[in-house]
């Protein structure tokens, strides 16, 4: 078979005609000019000379942000990616778009293998039912056979209480939000992914469970072809990290070594803080 025909075979292409890459062995995920803006409608109050006019409705109003600016970068195998930035800067939808939650507005996402996510990033739990229950489901959303779901759905429950009291058979609307995350984060690391996401998960939870939390990524690291790692704690990225992006309202601002990354970060923020301070001054 001529090599022509063997490139074409393994072209993959959207439904937008955009041409994505062959199986690669080196990457594990590109993206290329993301934009994302989410689109909330919602209905204002009426004033009172709108409702005598309108009849007591109000008027719809849709909000727009624009989440991701337009951002490109790819990441080789056996990276993990530090993401960071201020509130609001686009690190969460982000990750969001990676796993296959958020569809991108614009732009493309490729990703070699299968993304996971802590649950808690956007899939949602379904707070009526039982926390065996949503890891079921989530395991469901992750591409794994019932049959496969099953098996694994004792192995999570158990990780996830940890020998703490009982509480995976619970509604989860009974949960502490830290009871809430040790699921999401069980489920996310007990899914085989290649690609795992992993927003801000060493916060949540009590000591003795972001011990076990680390040790559990430390494992997956080794195993998996790329890891995303959201985290305000700049030394948790310099130490965990090997690569690091820093957004900033949606933004790129920069991507390199982690020291280089989070030191830009801190030089950035003490000058916006010393321009706010002299400004109020
Ligand atoms: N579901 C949504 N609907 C509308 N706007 C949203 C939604 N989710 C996020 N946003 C907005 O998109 C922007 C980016 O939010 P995102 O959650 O990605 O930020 P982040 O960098 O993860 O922030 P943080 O550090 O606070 O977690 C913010 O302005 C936020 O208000």
């Amino acid at each position: 078979m001529s090599s022509l025909s063997e490139s074409s075979r393994n072209t993959r292409t959207t439904r937008d005609g955009y041409t994505l890459e062959p199986d690669r062995t080196d990457l594990a995920v590109r993206v290329t000019d993301l934009k994302i803006t989410y689109k909330t409608t919602f209905e204002k109050r009426p004033t009172l000379k709108q409702a005598v006019v309108r009849f007591g409705r109000g008027t719809r109003t849709v909000h727009t942000v624009e989440a991701l600016k337009g951002i490109s970068f790819d990441v080789k195998n056996g990276t993990t990616m530090g993401v960071i930035g201020a509130n609001g800067a686009g690190k969460s939808t982000l990750l969001r778009a990676l796993a296959g939650i958020l569809p991108p507005t614009s732009g493309h996402i490729e990703t070699w293998g299968k993304a996971s996510t802590m649950l808690a990033l956007g899939v949602g739990f379904n707070n009526a039912l039982t926390g065996r229950e949503n890891i079921i489901l989530g395991g469901l959303a992750t591409g794994l056979s019932k049959k496969e779901v099953r098996l694994r759905a004792q192995e999570v429950g158990e990780w996830a209480e940890g020998g703490t009291d009982p509480f995976v058979d619970r509604p989860m609307r009974t949960y502490s939000s830290g009871q809430s995350a040790r699921v999401g984060f069980s489920v996310g690391v007990h899914m085989d992914p290649d690609i795992l996401m992993v927003d801000e998960a060493l916060s949540t939870g009590d000591a003795g469970f972001r011990e076990r939390a680390a040790a559990k990524l430390e494992e997956l690291r080794a195993r998996s072809r790329a890891m995303f790692f959201v985290s305000h704690g700049l030394a948790s990225v310099r130490e965990l990290c090997d690569e690091c992006i820093w957004l900033d309202h949606g933004r790129l601002m920069m991507r390199g070594h982690p020291d280089e990354v989070t030191a830009a970060y801190l030089e950035f923020l003490k000058v916006k803080n010393s321009e706010q301070n002299s400004e109020e001054v």
